[in-house]
């Protein structure tokens, strides 16, 4: 089967890819995975029917990278800039991601967090080109011939929301869309999964937001959201469509809402090779940047007093995965429990409180409280962190500025060099400004933050900002499970992925909590042959990369990476 309706890739007599394309003329110029634009040479405008419909002049990709770039510069605000990149993925791939990765640092925040978030709430007012599969309460009586619509054969990563809490904005509706969009851009761009490969889901269930629904030009559909067993039944018919069509393809869950994601998770994970992005995708870089942190200080992590406040499907990651840190460094369950401290909207979370079954595994027992001075009825953050002596600081909660000059304080009264970690995205919804942690603490605070911030200027330091971002996991977590055909995804797996992020940071900025940005291209591989090592050994599993060792492994996935180049065309033969 070729790899598209449109075109397959085969390798000539010496062994070099070529592209066979089943569409001629003017449609290769509309097809985003085949124009080259202005780059066709003129044997194959010849061949393919394009003479006349293009300049004159034949461009290499250098030459459009040059062009394209300088109208970039001139988009005036994040979000024009990011129209304009997404205008130009729509009309030709190859360029958008070859001029992507060269300005990766620069453009990741606007295709990604923060301005994704953006692009998220005006989607039905920007909206230009389709791109995706859409499964909606209209089409999912029929959603396997649905899903036969989608041109590509060989689709191995899906990102799937159901838009109920993008980022730390909520309920979004359709325009989570721009969600699974922005987070496979990532997969290709930084994960070398071919574009080919991919394919953004929304799972469009409904919206509860009144605004969304009275607004003429909101795109979903328009009622409340599914909820309860007609909302799983949904979800039952998109994963066995899904298993029917692409047998070989995983399925990263993004942005579901506190009430659902972890049944998402756990309902799938053994159906259906799949991961949660938010519980442990962030839970996994959390611990990664808090082992660095506590490499700095020259400490261990099970050492420290952890607090994590918000417990939604971020938070709950990041407990899980903290609470997996220190047992691994010999803490028994119980002692690691009393060690990581979770906080909702209520409070701590204490064991006989009201809460969701889901925080129950989080709460501290009774008496870690004795002897604590709180006004409520159970302690809240600041109290949190004076009585337990908290020494890191984790924000999960979407609640803007909730990091408060007395919160970091106190965290400084606790150990001279704190770790705060405010988590939450956008950056609208970050829960401290990196500069004013670092203020407020003297220069003394470790910090990492969520959504990509510039380094701060402290008494003649340059203190650069981590960004604490799942973007370091996921890509190289897929890109593992998907190479070595893993059933499943474990959570040693997941844990390998943060301790690979951890070792690359070490081995590679040794003074910093997480690499920066612009290193993803390599950060990925390198997790992602780690998560490939980690599955062998847990024996699920079943590819071809048996008995390969981590080198090999990693030579494995170098081999398969996607790179941005023009392919050149030979128009199939006339049978
Ligand atoms: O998308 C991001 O930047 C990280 C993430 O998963 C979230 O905040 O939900
Ligand atoms: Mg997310």
């Amino acid at each position: 089967m070729p790899v598209s309706r449109y075109y397959d890739v085969k390798r000539d007599e010496k062994g070099e890819r070529y592209l066979e394309p089943y569409v001629t003329g003017f449609l290769l110029l509309r097809l985003p995975l085949l124009n080259k634009g202005t780059a066709f040479t003129e044997e194959e405008r010849r061949a393919l029917g394009l003479e006349g419909l293009l300049p004159p002049h034949v461009n290499t990709l250098e030459e459009q990278k040059e062009r394209v770039y300088r109208r970039y510069r001139l988009q005036t605000s994040p979000l024009e800039k990011h129209i304009y990149l997404r205008n130009l993925q729509d009309r030709n791939e190859v360029l958008f991601y070859a001029l992507v990765v060269d300005h990766l640092e620069e453009m990741l925040p606007i295709l990604y967090t923060p301005t994704v978030g953006e692009a998220v709430r005006e989607f039905s007012h920007i909206y230009r080109y389709p791109r995706g599969f859409t499964a909606s309460t209209k089409n999912i009586d029929h959603l396997e011939e649905a899903l036969q619509n989608v041109p590509l054969e060989e689709v191995r990563l899906i990102v799937a929301t159901d838009s109920s809490a993008i980022l730390g904005i909520g309920d979004q509706g359709y325009g989570g869309m721009a969600i699974s969009i922005g987070k496979l851009t990532l997969y290709t761009a930084a994960g070398g999964v071919g574009p080919d490969k991919t394919l953004p889901v929304e799972l469009d269930v409904g919206t509860d937001r009144e605004d969304l629904l009275k607004d003429p030009l909101y795109l979903g559909v328009r009622h409340r959201r599914l909820r309860g067993e007609e909302y799983f039944r949904f979800l039952d018919r998109f994963v066995e469509a899904v298993r029917r069509r692409y047998p070989k393809a995983l399925i990263q869950w993004e942005d579901f809402a506190k009430e659902t994601a972890f049944q998402v998770l756990e309902r799938y994970r053994k159906v259906v090779p799949s991961f949660n992005d938010d519980i442990q995708g962030t839970g996994a870089v959390a611990l990664a940047g808090v082992l660095s942190a506590c490499r700095l200080k020259g400490e261990r992590l099970s050492e420290q007093v952890v607090v994590v406040y918000g417990a939604g499907a971020g938070g709950i990651g990041v407990a899980w995965a903290l609470l997996e840190g220190m047992k691994r460094e010999g803490l028994s369950e119980e002692e690691a429990k009393a060690r990581v401290l979770v906080l909702d909207s209520k409070g701590l979370l204490v064991e006989g409180r009201a809460m969701e079954d889901y925080k129950r595994p989080y709460a501290q027992r009774p008496e870690r409280l004795q002897g604590w001075r709180f006004a409520g009825a159970y302690p809240n953050l600041l109290e949190t962190i004076q009585n337990a002596r908290a020494t890191v600081l984790l924000g999960l909660s979407g609640q803007a500025g909730s990091f408060t000059e007395p919160v970091a304080r106190a965290m400084l009264e606790n150990t001279p060099s704190p770790v705060i970690f405010p988590l939450s995205n956008p950056t609208s919804a970050t829960e401290a400004l990196p500069d004013d942690l670092i203020y407020w603490t003297d220069g003394r605070a470790l910090v990492a933050a969520g959504s990509p911030f510039p380094p701060v200027g402290f008494k003649g330091r340059v203190i650069p900002v981590g960004q604490g971002n799942n973007a370091f996991i996921f890509p190289g977590l897929g890109l593992g499970a998907v190479l070595s055909r893993a059933r499943e995804v474990t959570d040693g797996m997941v844990l390998e992925a943060a301790y690979a992020l951890y070792d690359y940071t070490r081995e590679h900025f040794p003074h910093l909590l997480y690499p920066p940005v612009a290193r993803l291209r390599e950060v990925s591989p390198y997790v992602a042959a780690r998560v490939m090592q980690r599955a062998l050994e847990e024996g699920v599993a079943e590819g071809e990369v048996q008995g390969l060792s981590l080198e090999g492994l990693l030579e494995f996935v170098k081999s398969r990476f996607w790179e941005p180049r023009y392919l050149p065309y030979r128009p199939a033969p006339v049978i």
